[in-house]
């Protein structure tokens, strides 16, 4: 047996019951199963690093990303120790600097956003604010601009003289001009958008992430905060990666721990409180408030159940 399929194989059994593995995907012909092979790993702990996460059932992208952080945390521990798994930020080269150090970071947003209702109009927005709900998101899809910018006026206007904190979702220009808290962007919205104008206006960002290359990408911009998921499985969203479960939430925390964290998709009463205690300090719902029969009651409930 060759010695990178040694040392693989001694981290699976290492982290088999860690509830970080997922089934693996089926491959086809139209979907390969990913090359991990010599071409590019430095050593034999980035390659048997990123073989055993794919077979630990992490998509391609976040195993090169695993591979990379287990070469570097055994050179930095001075040896491979199999029952450790990377969760520094120093393993995963993250920025080395504090938000105050950085004059690129985007405005700090509170450390604990608390329950964050993600919400598909401003009459939302609005009943989120009657129930004091601490952060709020419209994520109001149209392709209508004039409709646009007024349910953005809308949500602004009914969060002015509360304590409910508003990000817009996608639509950072109006946002902008409307002069709103933050503005939430996923992975494909970073590239349309001019993130120095968002920064220069003053808003805060919000970043999706779906796993630990996501992660890594979103350090780079040093943003108000970084959502993870989907935790549990969401039928509101096609979601690029399968549903990460509580195992990885809780190493994803552990490791951007620095950050304000949202952790999304999926959560409801049954499972708030587990969330919760990954770390996180904010969890963003939809359905749990929108689905509830009593949604005033439902956002005093999950906040409840989220201190618990
Ligand atoms: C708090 C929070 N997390 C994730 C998302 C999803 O954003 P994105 O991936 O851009 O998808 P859309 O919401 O735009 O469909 C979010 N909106 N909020
Ligand atoms: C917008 C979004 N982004 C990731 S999951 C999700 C939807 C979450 O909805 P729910 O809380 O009802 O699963
Ligand atoms: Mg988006």
């Amino acid at each position: 047996m060759s010695l990178v399929r040694d040392l693989a194989d001694q981290i699976i059994s290492a982290h088999r019951n860690d509830d970080l593995c997922l089934p693996i995907p089926q491959y086809s012909i139209s979907s390969p199963p990913p090359r991990i092979d010599n071409e590019f790993a430095t050593d034999h702990y980035e390659l048997a690093g990123a073989l055993a996460a794919i077979e630990m059932g992490f998509i391609e992208s976040d195993a090169r990303t695993i591979g990379k952080a287990w070469s570097r945390m055994t050179i930095q521990d001075g040896g491979f120790n199999p029952f450790k798994w990377p969760s520094r930020p120093e393993h995963f080269d993250l920025l080395p600097w504090t938000r105050n150090m950085n004059p690129k970071a985007f405005k700090e947003c509170p450390k604990r956003l608390g329950l964050y209702g993600v919400m598909p109009d401003a009459d939302w927005v609005k009943r989120m604010v009657e129930a004091e709900i601490p952060t709020v998101q419209l994520r109001f899809k149209s392709e209508d601009r004039f409709k646009i910018r007024k349910q953005i006026k809308e949500a602004v206007k009914a969060t002015e003289g509360s304590k409910t904190l508003l990000f817009i979702n996608d639509y950072w220009e109006e946002a902008i001009d409307a002069e709103a808290y933050g503005v939430h962007l996923g992975q494909e919205d970073i590239e349309g958008a001019d993130l120095e104008q968002i920064r220069a206006a003053g808003l805060r960002l919000g970043l999706s992430t779906h796993g630990y290359a996501e992660m890594v990408y979103a350090d780079r911009f040093c943003p108000s905060y970084i959502a993870m998921g989907a935790v549990f499985p969401t039928n509101l969203k096609k979601m690029p990666t399968a549903p990460q479960g509580l195992g990885r939430l809780y190493q994803y925390a552990k490791l951007m721990s620095h950050y304000p964290l949202v952790a999304i998709g999926g959560i409801d009463q049954d499972s708030i409180h587990a969330v919760a205690k990954s770390g996180v300090g904010s969890i963003a719902v939809v359905r749990a408030i929108t689905q509830a029969k009593d949604p005033k009651a439902a956002v005093k409930h999950l906040q409840d159940l989220m201190r618990a």
